[in-house]
């Protein structure tokens, strides 16, 4: 008997869906943001040779999205639109109630375990947000193909990550506050450092200052913003000249937000682009400073930052590499990471290996990722092209070791 139209369409989404599948969702609920990691595997390619003596048997896409912390009820709306928290992995012994475990980490992985429970019906495997981060920054830099990237003076520059020569480094991550991790190895790293003073005292004290309504336009505005109209620059105290006994052009910031103390104005008499770029170029400048101090203490030459303070803004990226380069007189590098935002949600994601696959081996070339349970000994590697914007995904394949 022949299909109706409507059985045909049924058959084609049904054939559709159980292409692509959501497989091991993984959350950083962070003081500002909540950063979310799923895999989505297509069924249709498996077991292709790449030509290297590796064997393709899973493809699928590795997506990112984001929401604020304080919209988390829009982020649990997200996951069960999607029916993402299917993803994780199924206790066959627990109780009905108990059946889902799905990674997080970050402060809100403790508190809002309670409400994701309620509203989701799966329970949250807290896992520690600095083991994650390290995690994440290995895999973006030994798995993705032009991670790391440096910027300064406009230009954009792709790093060779030289995967046998990667330790030790710094990672500043820069979220609400500033975590900076000295790294050794997979899994081995000390919290050496950090500070309050970070992203969310810019876009705190941005939003009282500014009266913005949005991080981005917080941001935008302090593209088109002059930070010599409220910085005290070492010129206004100079007369216009260089101090350069001790190495400080006229142009350097003496003082930042100095001269609103001169001017006699109100916040009202100043451009609210002005105040913008003066603060961004404020916290930019300290954590640059403060990264570099703790780099020259434990002798390394290699910095990345990440975090989603830093959302691949030029000016941000400038003013950290100048700052670095700067202190370090050109001894330090400071480098970026295109996925910056998603190291703990990928670290949590890649924590599910605990549940679903061998320990990974610490030298591999290429991270093994935990796509299912049955595939033990497998290894992934992920092509990437074009800048990462919200919600985007990169494609990703699965290679038998
Ligand atoms: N859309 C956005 N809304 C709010 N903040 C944003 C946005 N985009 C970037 N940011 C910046 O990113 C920061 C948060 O970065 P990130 O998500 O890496 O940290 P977090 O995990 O929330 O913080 P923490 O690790 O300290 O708990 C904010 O404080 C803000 O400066
Ligand atoms: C408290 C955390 C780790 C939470 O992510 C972060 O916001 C942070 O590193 N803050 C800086 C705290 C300090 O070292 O002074």
């Amino acid at each position: 008997m022949e299909k109706t139209e409507g059985e045909i369409i049924r058959a084609k989404l049904e054939a559709d869906q159980s292409q692509s599948q959501i497989s091991h969702l993984a959350l950083d609920i962070g003081g500002s943001l909540i950063k979310l990691v799923y895999f989505s595997k297509n069924n249709g390619c498996s077991d292709d040779d790449d030509g290297n003596n590796k064997h393709l048997v899973l493809q699928g896409r590795l997506h990112f999205a984001k929401f604020e912390t304080c919209k988390i009820n829009d982020c649990i709306e997200f996951i069960r639109s999607k029916k993402l928290h299917l993803g994780g992995v199924r206790l066959h012994d627990a109780p009905a109630s108990d059946k889902i475990l799905v990674k997080a980490t970050g402060g809100g992985a403790y508190k809002f375990a309670d409400l994701v429970k309620e509203k989701l019906g799966i329970i949250v495997e807290k896992e520690d947000e600095m083991d994650c981060l390290v995690a994440g920054a290995n895999f973006l830099l030994k798995a993705v193909h032009q991670e790391a990237f440096t910027y300064m003076d406009g230009q954009k520059e792709f790093v060779h990550v030289d995967i046998n020569d990667l330790y030790p480094y710094l990672l500043v991550n820069i979220g609400s506050g500033v975590s900076m991790i000295k790294v050794d190895g997979d899994g081995k790293f000390e919290r050496i450092s950090g500070t309050s003073v970070g992203g969310g005292t810019f876009w705190g004290l941005g939003r009282l200052l500014t009266k913005c309504k949005s991080f981005d336009e917080l941001l935008e505005l302090s593209h088109q913003g002059n930070n010599r109209v409220i910085d005290m620059l070492v010129g206004d105290i100079y007369g216009g000249v260089d101090y350069s006994k001790i190495g400080l052009l006229s142009t350097a910031i003496a003082s930042s937000f100095g001269k609103a103390i001169s001017d006699n104005k109100e916040l009202e008499d100043y451009k609210t682009e002005d105040v913008a770029r003066s603060l961004l170029r404020l916290i930019s400048n300290n954590i640059g400073q403060i990264a570099y101090l703790n780099a020259l203490q434990f002798g390394l030459k290699r910095i990345f930052f990440a975090g989603f303070f830093i959302r691949g803004h030029a000016y941000t990226m400038d003013t950290i590499s100048v700052g670095v380069h700067f202190w370090s007189k050109g001894e330090a590098k400071a480098m970026f990471l295109r996925h910056e935002g998603f190291l703990g949600s990928l670290g949590a994601f890649m924590s599910y290996d605990k549940h679903s696959l061998d320990d990974l081996s610490t030298h591999q070339l290429v991270q093994r990722f935990p796509v299912s349970g049955t595939n033990a000994g497998e290894k992934i590697c992920c092509p990437l092209v074009g800048d990462l914007d919200d919600n985007d995904s990169i494609e990703c394949g699965v290679y038998a070791a």
